[in-house]
């Protein structure tokens, strides 16, 4: 009988890191701390042969100073390269680096959801073509596992909406005015301290991040391409104390969420022919007795809802750099050991090609603040304005001031279109002096 070999004693799989910030400070520490494990689980060991940083001079304790080097392109094109870890972020040069390390024979984990959901298509292709995996667990939702799960364990399944909270930073800070009264500034300076912000905090507040997520997921839940330009992008920038408060008394709680539905094909069972798709990221009031309300500091949730399964809700840290190197080395040991045994993993998968349709015709119930006249008459006024549009309202609720009066209306569902005509039409109004804010209220 032949002995097992040492898995100690074969040649290593060498590994370049892109980047040594947040993720990639973390990435580092923890493939160095678990050497010993991930030769066991690999089948062969890891070697580090280098570190593309900006700044070569910057204190990196118990990294080899040798390893580092600020020329990540002449790194990503050496072939004696196995498997490269892209943690810079943005488009450019992570875009070239990927593409030239695909080329050049290694296999490709990333984190860089901003690039996937701009260009994953060029990703993707340049993977296919080079017989190399291209992994992005780290991309969505941090340490959730979210990615493999739609890649892989649910691909049997027809998935038909993915719900959720997919950025940490403004869950973070959404959760701290509510809880805590923080202002919106102190919050955010709050997560950019804890690692949970983007370089850019900007892509957090604004919703871009979220939706580069949504595009991802969406893609991978619907069999489909579905890139950032195709998501509808409203961020947190807007949501005031007032509107928490008014959350609040309505037993609700404002979250960002990201909505990834695939329509009903018009059968009795929900298929038929030409479902479209729509994905959206917004700010929404949601009861607290829902689950997602529960959801606190940088934790995301996401729902997925398939014909088969039913719903199934995943959970966990969604940002900051431990977690989300555990994704990234969770990626790492997978690639690892498709090389060892000369395998590659599923690619993209985008044969359904589904239509993703625009905002207008999304169907959901609305929160609306009025600054009016206090004047006789006015309710039916503006009564008459919603109805003419179409717009149901099912609450309305009164808080006089003096000489005006601000005014809280919950709808019954319509049609984003409906809405937005109905708010166009309510500026134009003399008695309404102001359309203090307007927030869909989903979950119920
Ligand atoms: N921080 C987090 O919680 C999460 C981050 N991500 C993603 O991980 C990636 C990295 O994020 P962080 O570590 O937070 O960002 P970071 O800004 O802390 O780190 C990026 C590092 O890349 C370096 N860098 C920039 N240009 C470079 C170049 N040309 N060559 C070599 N190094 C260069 C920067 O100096 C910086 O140290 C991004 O794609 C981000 O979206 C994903 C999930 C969670
Ligand atoms: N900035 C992101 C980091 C993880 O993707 C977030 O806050 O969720
Ligand atoms: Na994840």
């Amino acid at each position: 009988m032949t002995p097992p070999s040492d898995p100690g004693s074969l040649p290593p799989l060498r590994v370049a890191v892109l980047g040594c910030g947040t993720v990639g400070g973390e990435v580092v520490r923890l493939l160095l701390a678990q050497a010993d494990d991930f030769t066991a689980r690999i089948g062969r060991p890891l070697e580090l042969v280098g570190i593309a940083v900006r700044r070569a001079g910057k204190e990196r304790p118990g990294i080899d100073p040798a390893l580092f080097t600020t020329d990540a392109q002449t790194l990503v094109s050496r072939t004696d390269i196995d498997l490269v870890i892209e943690v810079i972020g943005g488009i450019e040069p992570a875009r070239t680096l990927i593409l030239t390390a695909l080329a050049s024979g290694a296999s490709v984990v990333t984190a860089n959801k901003a690039l996937l959901a701009e260009d994953g298509a060029t990703l993707y292709d340049a993977a296919e073509r080079a017989g190399a995996d291209l992994y992005y667990e780290a991309a969505v939702a941090g340490a959730i596992p979210i990615v493999r799960p739609l890649r892989e364990s649910l691909v049997g399944d027809e998935v038909t909406a993915v719900i959720g909270i997919l950025n940490g930073t403004t869950n973070f800070i959404l959760d701290k005015m509510d809880t805590e009264g923080a202002g919106f500034a102190e919050a955010l300076a709050d997560a950019q301290e804890l690692g949970y912000a983007e370089a850019d905090p900007t892509a957090d507040v604004e919703g871009f991040d979220a939706a580069a997520k949504a595009a991802i997921l969406s893609s991978l839940a619907f069999h489909s391409r579905v890139g950032i330009g195709d998501v509808h992008r409203e961020g947190i920038t807007e949501v005031t104390a007032a509107d928490i408060a008014s959350a609040r008394e309505m037993g609700c709680v404002v979250k960002l969420l990201a909505i990834c539905q695939l329509s009903d094909g018009g059968r009795p069972d929900g298929t038929g022919p030409g479902r479209t798709v729509s994905v959206r990221v917004h700010p929404a009031m949601i009861p607290r007795s829902h689950p997602l309300a529960g959801v606190g500091g940088a934790y995301n949730a996401v729902f997925v809802e398939s014909r088969f399964a039913g719903r199934l809700m995943f959970y966990g840290p969604g940002a900051g750099g431990s977690p989300t190197a555990s994704a990234v080395l969770g990626d790492l040991v997978t690639v690892a050991r498709n090389r060892v045994r000369g395998a590659s993993g599923p690619g993209e998968s985008s044969y359904a090609q589904r239509v993703v349709t625009g905002i207008g015709d999304v169907v959901t119930r609305y929160h609306l603040s009025l600054a009016v006249a206090d004047v006789a008459g006015v309710l039916a006024t503006i009564a008459h304005c919603f109805a003419e549009h179409g717009v149901s309202i099912q609450t309305v609720r009164q808080q006089g001031r003096e000489g005006d009066a601000q005014l809280v209306i919950v709808t019954h569902r319509a049609t984003d279109a409906a809405l937005s005509a109905t708010v166009d039409a309510l500026r134009r109004l003399d008695v309404v002096s102001e359309v203090t804010s307007v927030m869909r209220v989903e979950g119920e």
